[in-house]
């Protein structure tokens, strides 16, 4: 693994810092080189749950979303804005508990860029997967 931190964008939900965005997530996003994906770890608290204890999908999509545009952005100084954004919620992430997510460009045909992602909890179980196309600004 050789990760490198991206700079993120100061006012992100997601990626932000707390001078700019006090409700900022305020996540480290990595770029791991050989492996070509982007690498974001978490421990959610109960400021992020829906249900008691349970994080609520809609931030975790937010941080999937996240997670692939980087992985654009690593090779790519474009603006791209997601376009289609699919998910699959397969296992309940839960506060308190240490979790990972990866975004993966796939592919590029014309304006769109093709990515997937995932979140895996800490015994590597696949808890959400995601895909997006992303399109480039003209
Ligand atoms: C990401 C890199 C940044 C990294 C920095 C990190 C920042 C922080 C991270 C932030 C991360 C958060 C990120 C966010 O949350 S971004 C915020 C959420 N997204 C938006 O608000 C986007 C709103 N939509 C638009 O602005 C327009 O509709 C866009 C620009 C998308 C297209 O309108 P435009 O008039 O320009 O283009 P076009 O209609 O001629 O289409 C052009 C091509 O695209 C294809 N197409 C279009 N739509 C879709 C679709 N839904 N599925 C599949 N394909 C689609 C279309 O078929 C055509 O393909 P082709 O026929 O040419 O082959």
């Amino acid at each position: 693994m050789s990760l490198v931190k991206l700079q993120g964008t100061p006012s992100c939900f997601v990626c932000g810092n707390e001078n700019d965005n006090p409700r900022s997530l305020g996540l480290n996003i990595f770029w791991d080189n050989e492996s070509r994906y982007t690498f974001i770890s978490f421990i959610p608290d109960e400021s992020w749950c829906g249900y008691e204890g349970m994080v609520h999908g809609g931030l975790l999509a937010a941080i999937i979303d996240d997670a692939m545009a980087w992985s654009i952005k690593a090779s790519d100084d474009d603006i791209y804005v997601t376009g289609k954004l699919t998910i699959s919620f397969r296992k309940e992430v839960r506060c308190g508990k240490k979790y990972v997510a990866h975004g993966f460009l796939e592919r590029k045909e014309g304006r769109r860029a093709y990515t997937s992602a995932v979140i895996k909890d800490e015994e590597g179980n696949t808890c959400v997967e995601g895909g997006a196309i992303f399109i480039r600004v003209k």
